[in-house]
């Protein structure tokens, strides 16, 4: 089965900072994290519901979903997803890289507080056929509580409660949170997240797949492109096994003094795979004050911005190239009746064919330049590679966070600036909290402000 994935990982231009025996001196510890990831006994494995793609969603949750996305298909003009981080954002990502564009446009809330973005997506909706899913795991995060009564608000003034309450789905816990109990009260159609799926590592779940269905994607083939990586990644052997290799080799990486990892992919429409990567591994990893800052480029376009920096700056980055091999739509550079733009060297030449070019140019220049890259290969983008790409980089986030010795399936961190809004906020049970943070932000704000 290994030999027909869509998905290889290129390590050459990891050399001479890591080399294949350095990362197979690793083997132990690496059998050490499989076996946490695939049978616990790790810190936070009460989070390990997404580690099996065929069990993550149930074969009724799926008919579930594809009824549902058909329902809100025939019904409705735009879907407005709601939801943050991993409720968010590789539905995102799916859709931007896959999205047909021949269904209703999916359309994003609450994945910030800004105002204008609301105000202008409120007025865009203002008078269309639309439906809401609200994803919310905990059910009480408080960007998607806020968007979802905002456009709770205009559906219901547009088509009344009864048939509002019809163009509603909450994707949420079984039975917890201010989202569930919402939802059950108002009879809501509702899809399940498993406890034991952390946000990061729920686009495969219900979380992702109700929008991404809805945005005509094939989820069948997104889910089988996951399975197979899956059961590819049973046999630990790095030789043989790209996504234990690459968190082998990114642990290995950081202990050299490497402290950035560089997402760098040469399609625009990857942009959000890149940001879903940046949630998974960020928040999986960014504890105890140790490991690598995710980051992202897309080239060529941050060539012309951000490649001075990569080139030639403070040499603590590494970088992760994301290529497709091929699939791309056939783009000929046309004959040009003179060559003024002295672009005749390219002639009847593809797009793709100079795009690759760019790529390989690029991945050269930067280990030139003492950035130690490699890349993960996809022969094509469909459902069924982008599935397997998701869980290629959610096994190696996991087996990675095992590897530097941290709960890769927590994110105790995200509280600090939640508690500190929640009391600036006057929400209830926050009032002790609110005077200690208004005192600190006064004494502050006094002394340290300059201005014209
Ligand atoms: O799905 P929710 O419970 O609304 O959470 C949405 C997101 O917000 C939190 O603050 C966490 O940092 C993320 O891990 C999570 O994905």
């Amino acid at each position: 089965m290994a030999a027909s994935l869509p998905l290889k990982l290129d390590y050459g231009y990891l050399a001479p900072d890591v080399d294949l025996d350095e990362v197979q001196s690793w083997q132990d510890q690496v059998d050490l994290a499989h076996k946490k990831v695939t049978q616990g006994g790790g810190l936070g494995d009460e989070y390990l519901g997404w580690v099996d793609p065929g069990k993550i969603v149930s074969e009724d949750e799926v008919a579930t979903i594809k009824t549902l996305a058909a329902g809100i298909r025939e019904s409705s003009d735009y879907l407005v997803s709601i939801g943050i981080g991993g409720s968010y954002l590789g539905a995102r990502a799916v859709i931007e890289a896959l999205g047909a564009g021949d269904g209703p446009e999916v359309v994003y809330a609450g994945n910030s507080l800004s105002a204008f973005d609301h105000d202008r997506l409120l007025r865009k909706l203002d008078g269309k056929k639309f439906s809401i899913n609200a994803i919310s795991k905990s059910g009480t995060t408080t960007e998607p509580a806020v968007a979802f009564r905002l456009f709770r608000d205009l559906l219901t003034r547009q088509v009344g409660a009864e048939e509002a309450r019809k163009k509603i789905v909450a994707t949420t816990d079984a039975a917890k949170g201010a989202l569930r109990k919402f939802a059950d009260e108002e009879g809501y159609a509702t899809l399940k997240i498993a406890d034991d799926v952390g946000g990061r590592y729920s686009v495969l779940s219900p979380v992702g797949l109700l929008p991404i269905a809805v945005a005509g994607i094939d989820i069948d083939g997104l889910l089988a492109g996951a399975r197979d990586v899956a059961a590819a990644t049973n046999s630990t052997d790095v030789t043989k096994n790209p996504a234990y290799f690459y968190a082998a080799a990114r642990n290995l990486l950081y202990r050299k003094g490497y402290s950035t990892e560089i997402f760098a992919s040469f399609e625009p429409r990857l942009h959000y795979v890149a940001e879903w990567w940046k949630q998974l591994f960020g928040e999986s990893e960014g504890k105890s004050h140790i490991s690598l800052f995710p980051a992202a480029v897309e080239l060529t376009t941050d060539l012309h911005s951000m490649g001075q920096w990569i080139q030639e700056g403070r040499r603590n980055i590494i970088e992760t190239f994301v290529i497709l091999d091929g699939g791309e739509p056939e783009v000929l550079i046309p004959p040009s009746d003179s060559d003024l733009d002295e672009l005749g060297y390219l002639q009847g030449k593809s797009l793709q064919y100079v795009n690759e070019a760019a790529y390989k140019a690029t991945a050269l220049a930067h280990r030139d330049g003492g950035v130690p890259n490699s890349t993960v290969h996809l022969s094509q983008l469909d459902a069924y590679s982008l599935g397997a790409l998701i869980y290629f980089f959610e096994r190696a986030c996991g087996v990675s966070g095992y590897l530097g010795g941290i709960n890769p399936f927590n994110q105790p961190g995200v509280e600090a600036y939640k508690k500190n809004m929640f009391a600036l906020l006057g929400k209830p049970k926050f009032e002790q909290a609110t005077q200690e943070v208004q005192a600190r932000l006064k004494a502050q704000s006094a002394d340290t402000v300059v201005g014209f």
